[in-house]
């Protein structure tokens, strides 16, 4: 059984993005740069915020934050994305979610410039996703597929199960694990016997939000089983950080496991900064970026 190293894959993934930002820097003199727009104080948004922004700068790119008042208007945070897409030095715009309910986050994401929508979330690049086009590709599912693809070197006709059908990863999930040629089930709230339909999984991943909810018994034996779930729960008078599969009992039939920590997550982060050295490189014509 194998604990699949999120950390580690993020961090290699990261030194490449760098070395890709070095190369754009001495040859063209860019330094591509990241917006992130926070809007309130909810305390986790601040730490990843403030995380990413750590991040960003490590790669050699700059990082541009806006905080706005957490009785910003939608109009206020319209008016920001728009400042953002005209402004020539910003590649990527990431928009933190979730924002305060008098917010349409449906509406602030497609204001955001397809071409620097870093998170993927806009229905231009959600169209290309379905469509199997040159877009930006969503962080958390990106990382989730580049993880199971370090432990099975071809992911063709597998049996792929998605607990999740969010827009922000389940969906696009799915059709990442489609275009690697897998049979894909999406299953949710509705889906009936869900331990049945898991145990048919190749690849199980679980994107619900709900702690421990995939059990061991649910894992078929040797199966590639992907956490992407982050809860914080008080346990033993701690917090602590879990996932959505129990994964004491998982890892007892996995072939391989993503942990949370440490799996997914640091992914997400590699991920946005892949994406906005990609988006620097398209929207500045400066040709394609390995990385
Ligand atoms: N690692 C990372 O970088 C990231 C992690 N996350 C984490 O991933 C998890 C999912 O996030 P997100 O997709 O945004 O969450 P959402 O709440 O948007 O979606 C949850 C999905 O799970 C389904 N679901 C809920 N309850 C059940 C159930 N009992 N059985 C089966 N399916 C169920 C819902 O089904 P239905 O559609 O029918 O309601 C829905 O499709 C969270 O823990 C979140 O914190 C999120 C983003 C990034
Ligand atoms: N527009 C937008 N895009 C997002 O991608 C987005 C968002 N809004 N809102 C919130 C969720 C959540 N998310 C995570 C990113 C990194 C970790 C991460 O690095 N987790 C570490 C642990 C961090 C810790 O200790 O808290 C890990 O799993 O090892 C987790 C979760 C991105 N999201």
């Amino acid at each position: 059984m194998t604990i699949i190293d999120g950390k580690a894959f993020a961090l290699k993934l990261r030194e490449k993005i760098a070395g890709a930002v070095r190369d754009i820097k001495s040859s063209c003199n860019i330094q591509p740069a990241l917006a992130v727009v926070l809007v309130g104080e909810d305390p986790a948004s601040q730490v990843y915020v403030r995380n990413k922004g750590i991040a960003t700068e490590k790669a050699g790119m700059r990082s541009i934050e806006h905080k706005l008042a957490a009785d910003a208007s939608e109009d206020d945070v319209v008016s920001l994305v728009k400042k953002l897409n005209a402004d020539e030095e910003v590649d990527g715009i990431l928009v933190q979610l979730p924002l305060p309910d008098h917010i349409s986050s449906e509406r602030v994401i497609n204001e955001i410039h397809p071409d620097k929508d870093v998170d993927g979330l806009t229905e231009a690049n959600a169209g290309r996703l379905i469509l199997g086009k040159t877009g930006l590709v969503p962080c958390t599912p990106q990382g989730s597929v580049m993880l199971a693809k370090s432990v099975r070197d071809n992911l063709s006709g597998l049996n792929a199960v998605v607990v999740g059908r969010s827009i922000l990863v389940g969906k696009p999930l799915a059709m990442l694990l489609l275009a690697e040629n897998c049979t894909v089930t999406m299953a949710h709230s509705r889906t009936k016997n869900l331990d049945e339909v898991c145990r048919e999984a190749d690849i199980l991943c679980a994107a619900v939000g709900r702690p421990r909810m995939v059990e061991g018994r649910w894992v078929k034996e040797g199966a590639t089983v992907i956490d992407v779930g982050i809860n914080r729960i008080e346990e033993d008078g701690k917090t602590r950080l879990i996932g959505d599969v129990d994964f004491d009992s998982a890892k007892e039939r996995a072939g391989a496991i993503t942990p949370v920590p440490g799996g997914v997550g640091p992914m997400t982060i590699a991920c946005l900064l892949r994406n906005t050295v990609i988006a620097a490189a398209r929207r500045r014509g400066l040709g394609a970026v390995e990385v």
